[in-house]
């Protein structure tokens, strides 16, 4: 008899925690369960059949992983690579170059911050890479799935967090009942409880987190955030930090717009886009 398909993917979260647990890096705990996820809906057969219990299994990746195979590691795989990107706005002798030939690569489990003044066009580079503007010259090449943090969050002020986390949930594969248990734990991460007031309702701050779990529901690969933590208290400031290292540990490329300097040092690439233009 084939496992539901519940079964499955329960059994497949509890391997991801327990590669954690066993500290299996992010890149290969990603590959790892994918491999498992394949295996089974290609079979389908009952995970534990299979594979054992996600512990059992995570342990064996753990100790294959370990033996020295006297190889450097590999590097990691890029999930973004900026190459060229120009981009000017307006017409003539209004025409004003805002990117001028920016390069950049983020591989899985790495952090870049984004920096520069006002107007240096730190926005308009994360909508090129989210696909939402078209570069006048370069490329953009993401690999895998992106979640993508506006500057300013785009919600439908009539509906309730669940929904929002039921319509992007819907996007990326998932399931109502997965959509709201990943958003409300991502909530709560960032110390915030949805309740069911339509969002409209909601103070800034709080709009912010949403539009933060948004980005991040389903795991994407990569995460562009756009100032995700403008309206966000100290302790929230410190929390969104928090997922961010969380979130790189568990193989993600995360680049963040930033006007702090003070989490510079903790990151791996800094992109200055230096002055307006
Ligand atoms: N759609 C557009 N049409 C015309 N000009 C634009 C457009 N979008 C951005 N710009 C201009 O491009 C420049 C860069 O804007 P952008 O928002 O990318 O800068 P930023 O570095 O993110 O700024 P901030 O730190 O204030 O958020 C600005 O001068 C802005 O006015």
């Amino acid at each position: 008899m084939s496992a539901a398909p519940q079964a499955v993917e329960a059994w497949l979260a509890d391997l991801t925690r327990a590669l954690r647990r066993e500290n299996v890096d992010g890149w290969h705990c990603e590959q790892v369960v994918a491999e498992a996820g394949r295996h089974l809906s290609d079979g389908g057969e009952d995970p534990v059949a299979a594979f054992g219990t996600p512990q059992e299994y995570a342990r064996i990746v753990a100790a294959d992983l370990a033996v020295d195979d006297g190889e450097p590691p590999s590097p990691a795989a890029p999930r973004l690579v900026v190459t060229g990107v120009r981009k000017s706005y307006g017409r003539g002798a209004r025409r004003r170059p805002v990117l001028d030939g920016v390069d950049l690569v983020v591989a899985a489990g790495e952090v870049a911050a984004v920096v520069g003044p006002n107007g240096a066009g730190k926005s308009t580079l994360l909508r090129i890479c989210a696909g939402l503007e078209s570069p006048d010259a370069g490329s953009v090449v993401v690999t895998g799935a992106l979640g993508y943090c506006p500057q300013q969050p785009a919600l439908v002020d009539l509906l309730r967090a669940e929904e929002h986390f039921d319509l992007v949930g819907a996007g990326r594969g998932m399931d109502t009942a997965q959509a709201r248990r990943a958003g409300g734990d991502l909530a709560a991460q960032l110390a915030w409880i949805p309740d069911r007031q339509p969002v409209g309702e909601l103070s800034g701050g709080t709009r912010q987190k949403l539009n933060v779990v948004l980005a991040a529901l389903g795991d994407p690969g990569l995460l562009l955030l756009d100032e995700p933590y403008q309206g966000f208290d100290g302790e929230a400031f410190l929390d969104f930090w928090e997922r961010v290292w969380h979130w790189r540990d568990a193989g993600a490329a995360v680049v963040v717009v930033t006007h702090r300097p003070e989490q510079l040092k903790r990151v791996d690439i800094v992109l200055d886009l230096g002055g307006p233009r």
